[in-house]
């Protein structure tokens, strides 16, 4: 038997960020004209857009990937990348978007319902747009933060007024080709129909109505047997149910009463109560005098029971009309009782305003740092780059993360995890903090170290051509280990230099003006670890 598509999985992939450019002007006569490197493109959204001229979700299942453009990397002279294309995807009306676990994500009715299934990544800035005042001429760009990739379960609920339910062959697809222009397959088969038919009905002056005739029902529909479970969906969007009852059928056990006593307790027997939906009965195929004579029989006790009964052919149309002007009047009156909401136009995921710009939470032996934030920059930074490197730090103090740590009692060395990086957490002072205590650091870190100590080593980033050096870790100086960088590398968070005397004495003498002094100069420059505490900045080797 074909499967039903109205549930699909899909595997939705953002766009990349482009990777942002790390580019030095040169010109000549100007040898050192700074930094100008261009930012990446953001990568392209995956959209979920209700379009009314699509019914199924069955191109999904032949094509669950979906993967929106990347955006383009930086270049020099200040040439930005370009962003990548949104890809939007035409879902039809009445889709529900949900998470694998069956967590109900968003709900999209309204032709023109749009949702952000997912980001594409940010661009990473190149060079230029890195330059401040203190670090006048960056050695390193960010990376393009990887597009979001997830799961969704997509799944149709069919947003119509009234819903035809029956046995299979009770003629249903017959009624709704007959009532609308729909022309929906059918045939003297059991479930000829898969996947629910939408009709829209014009009758008298009211206005259009939509009639969903959905796969026919069985004994045990509700616990999965015949088409199962996934039909009923559709019927809890529908204000009216409407019995398709076959007066004509030869099957041993079967007649209008049964049938109906048996449909009513499959639809009992569903999750969502539908028991407050009104109903009316349609008696078919009268055309068939056996069926009329039927039909004549089973009309007043249904009556009694409340139900309003209409005899039909959907052959000779006998009573066609007269039902297509009751179901109008009456899905008329159920519009009038309950306005139906206004259409979800856009669908945000809204960042909460409380929400804090990261946590810190111990998990075993270590911390695990959250938030948007951190985790972002450590997606987007190079850590082949020690100066990309001690930029991350920088930023990662700046937000607090560090005294946050501290508050929680992280000691030196304690495993600290952002995202898919875990580093050996080695705390920061800023540099001035340290040049005050005098004979102060315990040279342990960048930016941390005692300038006015003799002896102690103290720690300056290395920036340069080579990518710099991976010593370090001598006198006394760093170190934090990236063992589990992104690309696997054996990486250290600080870069560490012994210093000559003359340097020493250099740094204690114009603390001040690290930064401007640094500029291009071919040795390693200095770089400025005062402020923020430790800052990759300086000159380019
Ligand atoms: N004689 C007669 N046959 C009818 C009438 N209505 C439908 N039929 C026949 O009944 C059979 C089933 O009709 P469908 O409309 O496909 O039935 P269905 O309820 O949609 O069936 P499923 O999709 O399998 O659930 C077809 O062979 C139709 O020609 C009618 O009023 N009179
Ligand atoms: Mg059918």
């Amino acid at each position: 038997m074909p499967t039903f598509v109205d549930r699909v999985v899909l595997h939705a992939a953002a766009g990349d960020g482009g990777h942002g450019c790390c580019s030095i002007h040169r010109e000549k006569f100007k040898p050192l004209g700074g930094p100008d490197g261009g930012n990446g493109g953001r990568g392209g959204n995956v959209l979920l857009r209700v379009d009314s001229g699509v019914t199924t979700l069955l191109d999904f299942h032949f094509h669950p990937h979906q993967r929106a453009g990347g955006g383009r990397p930086g270049q020099g002279s200040n040439r930005h990348g370009a962003d990548g294309d949104d890809l939007v995807l035409s879902v039809p009306d009445g889709t529900v978007v949900l998470s694998p676990d069956g967590e109900q994500i968003v709900d999209l009715v309204g032709a023109g319902s749009t949702y952000v299934l997912a980001h594409g990544g940010r661009g990473g800035r190149g060079n230029a747009s890195l330059a401040s005042a203190r670090r006048k001429a960056p050695g390193f760009a960010e990376l393009g933060e990887p597009g979001e990739q997830l799961d969704a379960v997509l799944e149709l609920k069919s947003v119509a007024d009234v819903a035809l339910v029956g046995f299979p062959s009770a003629g249903k697809s017959s009624l709704v080709s007959v009532l609308s222009a729909a022309r929906p397959k059918i045939a003297d088969y059991p479930f000829t129909t898969l996947v629910p038919n939408l009709g829209v009905v014009q009758a008298g002056d009211h206005r259009p109505f939509t009639v969903a005739d959905v796969p026919g029902l069985i004994p045990g529909a509700s616990q999965g047997r015949g088409l199962g479970l996934e039909f009923l969906r559709h019927i809890e969007r529908c204000s009216l149910i409407v019995h398709v009852l076959d007066c004509a059928t030869l099957e041993p056990g079967r007649d209008p009463l049964t049938d109906l006593d048996v449909i009513e307790a499959e639809l009992a027997a569903y999750t969502t109560d539908l028991s407050d939906r009104p109903r009316l009965v349609v008696l078919n195929k009268v055309d068939v005098p056996d069926a009329a004579e039927l039909a004549e029989l089973v009309t007043p006790d249904l009556q009694a029971r409340g139900l309003a009964v209409h005899q039909i052919s959907t052959a000779s149309r006998h009573g066609v009309r007269g039902l297509a002007l009751a179901l109008a009047e009456l899905v008329a009156s159920l519009r009038a009782a309950v306005p139906s909401p206004a259409a979800t136009r856009i669908v945000l995921r809204p960042r909460a305003v409380d929400e804090p710009d990261f946590t810190v939470r111990a998990e075993g032996d270590g911390f695990v740092v959250g938030g948007t934030k951190p985790l972002r920059w450590v997606r987007q930074t190079d850590f082949s780059n020690e100066e990309a490197i001690g930029y991350l730090a920088d930023r990662l103090a700046r937000l607090g993360v560090e005294k946050e740590l501290a508050k929680r009692g992280a000691f030196p060395g304690v495993a600290v995890t952002i995202g898919a990086v875990t580093f050996d957490w080695e705390p920061t002072l800023s540099g001035r903090e340290a040049l005050l205590a005098a004979g102060g650091g315990d040279g342990d870190g960048y930016g941390e170290a005692g300038y006015g100590a003799v002896d102690t080593a103290v720690t300056i980033a290395t920036v340069g051509g080579s990518g710099g050096t991976r010593a370090g870790a001598r006198g006394g100086a760093v170190v934090s280990d990236l063992p589990l960088g992104p690309r696997g590398t054996d990486l250290r968070l600080r870069t560490s230099k012994r210093l000559t005397r003359a340097q020493r004495t250099a740094l204690s003498d114009s603390a001040d003006d690290f930064d401007d002094g640094a500029g291009f100069s071919d040795s390693a420059a200095f770089g400025d670890s005062g402020g923020s505490g430790g800052d990759a900045d300086g000159g380019r080797g």
